[in-house]
Formats: C-alpha cells, sequence, structure tokens
C-alpha cells in the first residue's frame, strides 16, 4: 500500500470539511489528535524511560493539539510552565506542538529561541503534523532557528504532508476520524488502523510524494 500525501492547502480545505460535512466540532477533532499523539509517544517512549512528558503548545490548532483541558489537566496534577528552556532540563521527552500545517515563511518571535532549544536539546522530540518551523511543502529550512532540527519522532495527522520526503525519524500516521467519503474527495489511502490503536506506524508503507 502507498500513502498519498497532502499539501497545507487541502489539508486546510479537509478541515473545514471534517468540521461542516463530517459534523465535528473542533475541541473533538483536537481531543482526538491529542489521542493519536499520545500513543504514538507511548509507543516510542514507554513509562521505563521516564515519566516526564513536556509538551510545547504554539498558537493555532497545532497547539490544541498538545494542549486540551487545561482545567481538567490542573485538577489532575498535570503542572503548566512558562520558562519552556528550564523546564527541559527537567523533561525526559518533548513534545513539539508548536506549528503545524499553517506555518509559513521564517519563524517570528517568540518562537526563534523555542524551535533553537528544540534543535539543541538531547532530548526524543515528537513532533505534531510537521516539525515546527519546517515549510510542510518544502521541508527543512535552509537557515533561521529550525535550520538542522530533526525531531525522532513524527505523528502526521491524517496523512503525511509533502516534509516527509526529508523525515528519517519513526513516523506514525494519526487522526482516525476520516470518512471514506473525505478520503476519496482528497484522493487518500488511508493507513489500516489496528483494533483500537488511533497510530500507525509507517514501516513497511511507501509513500507515494
Ligand atoms: N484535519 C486535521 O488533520 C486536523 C488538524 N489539526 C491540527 O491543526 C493544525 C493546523 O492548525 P492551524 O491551522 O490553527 O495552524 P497551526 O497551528 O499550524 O499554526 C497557526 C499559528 O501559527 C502562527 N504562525 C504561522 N507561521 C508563523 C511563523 N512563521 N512564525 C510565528 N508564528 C507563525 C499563526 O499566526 C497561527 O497563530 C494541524 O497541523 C494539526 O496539528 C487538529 O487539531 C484537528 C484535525
Ligand atoms: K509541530
Amino acid at each position: 500500500m502507498a500513502l498519498k500525501t497532502l499539501s497545507a492547502k487541502n489539508a486546510a480545505a479537509l478541515d473545514k470539511d471534517l468540521m461542516s460535512v463530517g459534523a465535528f466540532s473542533i475541541d473533538q477533532l483536537m481531543e482526538l489528535a491529542g489521542l493519536s499523539v499520545s500513543q504514538a509517544v507511548f509507543r516510542v517512549h514507554p513509562l521505563s524511560r521516564g515519566r516526564r512528558i513536556l509538551v510545547a503548545c504554539g498558537p493555532g490548532n497545532n497547539g490544541g493539539d498538545g494542549l486540551r483541558l487545561a482545567t481538567q489537566l490542573r485538577n489532575l496534577g498535570v503542572p503548566f510552565v512558562d520558562d519552556f528552556e528550564s523546564a527541559m532540563t527537567e523533561a525526559d521527552h518533548v513534545v513539539d506542538a508548536i506549528f503545524g500545517f499553517s506555518f509559513s515563511g521564517e519563524v517570528r518571535e517568540p518562537f526563534p529561541a523555542v524551535i533553537k532549544a528544540l534543535k539543541e536539546t538531547s532530548l526524543p522530540v515528537t513532533s505534531v503534523d510537521a516539525p515546527s518551523s519546517w515549510s510542510i511543502e518544502d521541508g527543512p529550512p535552509v537557515s533561521g532557528p529550525g535550520n538542522g532540527f530533526h525531531p525522532s519522532t513524527l505523528v502526521s495527522l491524517t496523512a503525511p504532508k509533502p516534509l516527509v520526503k526529508w523525515f528519517t525519524g519513526r513516523h506514525f500516521i494519526g487522526g482516525r476520524f476520516v470518512s471514506p467519503d473525505i478520503a476519496k474527495k482528497y484522493n487518500l489511502e488511508l493507513p489500516a488502523y489496528e483494533g483500537i490503536d488511533q497510530v500507525v506506524e509507517v514501516e513497511n508503507i511507501a509513500i507515494k510524494l
């Protein structure tokens, strides 16, 4: 089986379809996307490797995939921190939920320092939908803070974006909410999710670029 990639433009259009014809709310989609990410992180980073997962959340829906239900999380004792760089010194694994398919151009303030910290850390990094600062169509930036940033794991939501051509780590597909009709409209091959899994690791599945 060969999965097809989804351009940034079509990813945004598909997102709209999920909320109109698909009748999902954005909260539901982010919740399901976050569930996919948590399952992928659990696979690459079992609890024996350390329980401190630092989730870096950006300003858009990619950040929403990382950060949901803030009040409930606080009630469960999950700490929130503002100083990302010092929090990294106490983390075992970092989730990059800063930018997704709507990122473009040069990284603007206040994010360059965060992207630089992601690039320089020796911790494993799982990126949600896209390595933050990478061009969705053209992959890693050739200059700026993200130049040289290569996360260890990527969770592509719905379908891989063209940037996967440059990605060499462990790759999962998640976002098990696309109906056959929507998949057909965007000419997507959906992966075969097993049982109640919300992610499929892309190992022996070719990607059509
Ligand atoms: N259909 C799907 O696949 C779904 C996608 N979702 C997530 O939604 C993401 C897309 O969300 P959004 O469209 O809100 O956008 P993003 O979260 O990708 O980013 C938008 C934000 O980044 C800022 N930004 C863009 N370029 C920047 C730059 N150069 N420097 C600094 N800031 C910059 C924008 O001002 C905006 O605040 C996807 O990647 C995915 O993670 C999920 O939440 C739900 C379902
Ligand atoms: K990201």
